[in-house]
């Protein structure tokens, strides 16, 4: 790249050829300014700026020049600051930098790919002794914002006073590091594009997968016997719950329901009932392929007529008379993935009604008689919401997954795991929120004041951070219970605390990006721009607090559950 000096750049101030510095980096925008969405120069008038209640002398006019041609040739970084996050560069930069200013120092060099996570600390979680816990402090991450990343990524600069905690060692340090420069760099410039698209391009689901993050999301341990996939930064044998809980955050930090979906929301809840559940030939015939990213299964529960309420389903499995074949007919409503999906892990009437008569299955999307439509939806854009019709399908009973009429425990294992998935989602898509709002309001001025030096803005800073802050308190203790419990002991016990935890974590989800979108004000009114994330969680909100359980059933299962594993407990009223 080349070297400028500034008087070189003040040369490239014609519309015909027009060059502008930012953060020392110089941008050929000759092509670029007809399509800037900063006002194109034949259509910038007076009146595509609309003045906000703070009226202010200062109110930018500038005429009937475009934005880019006012500062060609110069120095534009306070401009850009104003109207950009830096990360739209990470978007632009390789298409229309060329060059930077003589004197900037070197970009910092590429981080390196991730290596394998150093033998010790063995340890997997849990660490108590004082000692131990010193002998693992890890260094701080990322970018220091005042609850903006969990708080075991603070640490004081110094290194004499790390921020303690039990669960974490050096592979889970090594996992969010790894994961973040892959979303910095490979997703987040395109999510916005891609929400807009309803789709994300199928080779990120196939990285998912080259990059053994899909066989880590689960819940169970790493399944070395299906793939040879594996993670860089964490060795197999040593990968946990916190480790899921990291990847899962981490994707999350894109500020998009959509994209976390169209990656895992159907492949999250749809294989852990096939991996538990179902017979061994099938899972070698088909755990490869999903593990690798090259195939996609989804989770066919609800129904037009059923949700949260999933004893009453109606899509029925008639056993044909030589016993070799189910006979499916019905329709499932609201599945994600279901337009990609090879395979459907579906609920099914086997028997009589309620409970009892609920079988899973796993349906296949060769099986003739299949048929999918994609529905359009409030949120979660890209997730591909899906309305399935099964006509006379027929499934070989290899293909039964659990035992026939006992497929509601094989759904109530899973639930535990599908709501943990969203209670991270949405307490990340919270602090995001929090994080974009605290950027922001440190930056735009009203009133000859920052936003964040009225108290009536930092009181609503306050009242996000909070919450997301006892909600994370809570799923981490909750994810540490499943470590040390088993699948069935902590579907048992757990069940109402994470019904609890979900209704928590999707009520603050609800109250930050109400919040958030009040301080964005009209930038979090508009779709794309500084304020794409804010706008796109507030319609992603009710797409987590509706299924997985909509929040009244949760509120309500956190007693009822509760209550009844106290009585065994012996609970005294
Ligand atoms: C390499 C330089 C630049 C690039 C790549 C760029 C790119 C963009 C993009 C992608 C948007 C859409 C909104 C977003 O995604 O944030 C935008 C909006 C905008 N840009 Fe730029 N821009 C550049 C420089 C500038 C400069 C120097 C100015 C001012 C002098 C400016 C003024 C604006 C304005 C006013 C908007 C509209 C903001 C709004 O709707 O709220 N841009 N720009």
């Amino acid at each position: 790249m080349r070297v400028f000096t500034v008087d070189e750049v003040k040369a490239h101030s014609k519309p015909d050829d027009l060059f502008i510095i930012v953060h020392g980096d110089v941008y050929d925008v000759t092509e670029f300014k007809n399509e800037h969405p900063g006002g194109k120069k034949s259509t910038f008038t007076l009146t595509t700026i609309t003045p906000s209640r703070d009226v202010t002398p200062g109110l930018a006019c500038w005429g009937a020049m475009s934005f880019l041609e006012r500062v060609a040739g110069k120095d534009a970084t306070v401009q850009f600051q104003k109207y950009h996050k830096d990360s739209v560069l990470d978007k632009y930069r390789g298409k229309l930098q060329v060059g930077s200013l003589e004197g900037k120092a070197p970009p910092a060099p590429k981080p390196e790919p991730p290596k394998p996570a150093p033998a010790a600390p063995a340890k997997s979680v849990a660490v108590s002794a004082k000692t131990e816990e010193d002998a693992t402090a890890l260094e701080p991450y990322g970018d220091m914002i005042p609850y903006g990343d969990p708080a075991w990524y603070q640490s004081i600069v110094d290194q004499r006073s790390q921020y303690h905690s039990p669960y974490y060692n050096a592979t889970h340090a090594a996992l969010r590091k790894e994961v973040r420069e892959w979303i910095t760099s490979e997703i987040e410039p395109y999510v916005t594009e891609w929400d807009e698209a309803r789709h994300v391009p199928d080779t990120i689901f196939q990285q998912m997968g080259q990059r053994g993050y899909l066989a880590g999301l689960l819940g169970v341990k790493f399944p070395v016997e299906f793939t040879d996939r594996r993670v860089a930064s964490v060795p197999a044998e040593q990968w946990d719950h916190f480790h899921e809980l990291i990847l899962t955050d981490e994707l999350s930090r894109t500020g998009s329901g959509g994209f976390v979906w169209s990656q895992i929301g159907g492949y999250g809840i749809g294989l852990p009932p096939v991996i538990r559940f179902a017979q061994e030939p099938l899972k070698q015939r088909i755990l490869p392929g999903l593990l690798a990213g090259e195939k996609r299964i989804c989770l066919a529960i609800t129904e037009p007529d059923a949700g949260s309420d999933v004893a009453n389903l109606t899509c029925e499995a008639k056993l044909t008379p030589d016993g070799k074949h189910y006979i499916v007919n019905g329709e499932k409503k609201w599945i994600t993935n279901g337009i990609w999906a090879d395979y459907f892990t579906t609920a099914v009437r086997t028997g009589g009604p309620g409970m009892g008569g609920v079988s899973v299955l796993l349906i296949e999307k060769t099986h003739p008689g299949v048929s999918v439509r994609k529905m359009d939806c409030q949120g979660v854009w890209s997730s591909g919401t899906t309305y399935i019709t099964f006509e006379d399908v027929k499934v070989p009973v290899e293909n039964l997954v659990g035992k026939e009429n006992q497929g509601f425990k094989v759904i109530m294992t899973n639930f535990n795991h599908e709501r943990l998935g969203i209670v991270i989602q949405c307490n990340r898509f919270s602090r995001v929120l929090y994080e974009e709002s605290m950027k922001y309001a440190n930056k735009r001025k009203t009133f000859g004041k920052k936003l964040v030096e009225h108290p009536v803005i930092r009181m609503k800073l306050a009242q996000m951070a909070r919450q997301v802050e006892a909600c994370h308190n809570w799923l981490e203790n909750i994810v540490y219970q499943c470590e040390k419990m088993g699948t069935t002991e902590s579907m048992l016990r757990l069940g109402g605390a994470i019904a609890g935890l979900k209704a928590q974590a999707t009520t603050t989800f609800e109250f930050c990006a109400r919040e958030a979108a009040q301080i964005f004000g009209g930038l979090a009114y508009t779709r794309g721009g500084q304020g794409a994330k804010v706008e796109r969680l507030y319609r992603d909100v009710k797409a987590y607090m509706i299924p997985g359980g909509s929040l009244e059933i949760m509120e309500d299962l956190s007693i009822r559950q509760a209550m009844r594993v106290h009585k065994a407990l012996g609970m005294k009223l």
